[in-house]
């Protein structure tokens, strides 16, 4: 990996998010290592080879519909032409002869094309008397026959390294009847909770304490991503148990994810221990929720040291830190940010010079999509992060939305 040399800032100079993106996604590269999978096992994981047909799919020429195999020189150019039926194809259970002139073959879909015919005719238009059928003119040679191959061609690359596996690509793995492939390793993430008033769940709270709800949103974001999790708790503001925390993170995981003690207060031993133990720097974003973020790292890891705020250490992790997990995967190319235009059905304040993520809840109605707003925007508050389904992105030269204007969205889930 390159080096992290992320640009300084100052409280007048906030890092836009497209800075901090281009910034983190430089300084990251894919990690080395890799393993064989059985193909199911791949759901999710990330391709480190190219994946090469071993043989067509499909395998030969096969009929796309039920009904009569032909040969295209035996039909009339006009009116009816009366074949001769002499066997069947079925798929799996292929016609072993050759369709010679003024013969068909009863074929269904799937079904290999027996030798000598060049067509298929869709049994809908046709008309069977005993062991005649009569085809309509105007049929076209070729028509309604798979060919070999046509889908992965034998020798070419049927997917390339750095594809993420889901469900259409274990298909298509399995159609080239492979069983096993090769990927990447998976990445190690270890992730902590800083802050001595963060209360580990199972226990009642003592006063000032609040449950730690960041160790799980996170939890749940890097299963997602399918990451091997070094889930380290809670780490008391105290420099020894901090350090002995970012020594272990760092010997242990490809990436240090914390929460909290970023920002400017009290939580100084944090952004020293950081800053002491690593090559960390300290970014103001031009973005709301998510101000605070530190971004280095400590020997080989990289650290991503989120703001505390619940919704802060969401809207960091969606639009900065899963893309470069992502590129340490080995995903390439990256998914695109997925955003579309929507109408705004709220009035939104807002002031110029930053971005801000806030939480949406799209609906459709009359053909038109429209977004709203899911509830409180405190970043504090989890509840409208989990009553939305988008952000609504308003860009640093938005000054305010008024109900009707178009906006950015991008949604939370895709379809695949
Ligand atoms: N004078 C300034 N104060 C603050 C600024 C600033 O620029 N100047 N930025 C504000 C913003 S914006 C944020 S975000 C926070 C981030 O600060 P820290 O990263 O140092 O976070 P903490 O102070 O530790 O915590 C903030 C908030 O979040 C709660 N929290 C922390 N960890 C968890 C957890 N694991 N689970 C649930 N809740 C957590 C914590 O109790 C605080 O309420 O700073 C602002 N202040
Ligand atoms: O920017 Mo802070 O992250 O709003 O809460």
């Amino acid at each position: 990996m390159t080096q992290p040399s992320p640009p300084e800032t100052t409280p007048r100079n906030f890092l836009s998010a497209d800075e901090a993106r281009a910034t983190i996604l430089d300084a990251v590269s894919t990690i080395v290592g890799w393993e064989r999978v059985a193909v199911r096992s791949a759901l999710g994981r990330v391709l480190a080879l190219d994946v090469i047909a071993p043989c067509n799919v499909p395998a030969h020429d096969n009929s796309a519909m039920d009904g009569y195999a032909v040969r295209a020189i035996d039909l009339a150019a006009s009116g009816d032409t009366a074949l001769t039926v002499v066997g069947t194809a079925y798929a799996g259970r292929p016609f072993s002869g050759i369709v010679g002139a003024g013969q068909a073959i009863r074929i269904m879909t799937g079904a290999a094309i027996p030798e000598g015919a060049d067509t298929i005719v869709v049994q809908e238009v046709t008309r069977r008397e005993d062991n005649q059928v009569f085809i309509p003119a105007g049929q076209r040679r070729g028509q309604n026959l798979r060919r070999a191959g046509e889908d992965l061609a034998l020798g070419s690359a049927a997917l390339s390294a750095g594809r993420r596996c889901g469900p259409a690509e274990l298909g298509l793995i399995a159609s080239l009847g492979i069983a096993e492939i090769t990927v990447c390793r998976r990445l190690r993430v270890a992730f902590f909770s800083t802050g001595d008033e963060i209360a580990s769940i199972g226990r009642p709270l003592a006063p000032g304490e609040v449950y730690d709800s960041n160790r799980y949103t996170l939890f749940g974001a890097l299963s997602r991503l399918g990451c091997d999790l070094i889930d380290m708790g809670v780490i008391a503001d105290n420099p020894a148990a901090l350090e002995a925390a970012f020594s272990e993170a760092s010997q242990a995981a490809d990436v240090i994810i914390t929460s909290g003690g970023v920002s400017v207060g009290e939580a100084d031993f944090i952004r020293d221990m950081m800053m002491r133990m690593g090559e960390v720097s300290f970014w103001k974003l031009a973005i709301k929720p998510g101000r605070p973020m530190a971004f280095g790292r400590i020997g080989n890891a990289m650290l991503f040291g989120l703001p505390g705020n619940p919704v802060a250490v969401l809207v960091t992790f969606y639009q900065f830190v899963q893309d470069a997990l992502l590129k340490l995967m080995g995903v390439n190319p990256l998914p695109p940010a997925g955003l579309f235009e929507a109408s705004c059905s709220d009035t939104i304040r807002k002031q110029p010079g930053r971005c801000e993520y806030i939480r949406g809840r799209l609906s459709r109605a009359n053909g038109q999509i429209s977004v709203a707003q899911a509830g409180a925007q405190g970043s504090g508050i989890l509840r409208s992060m989990s009553e939305a389904d988008c952000f609504i992105v308003l860009p640093e030269d938005c000054a305010g939305v008024q109900p009707g204007d178009r906006v950015l969205v991008q949604p939370f889930d895709g379809l695949v």
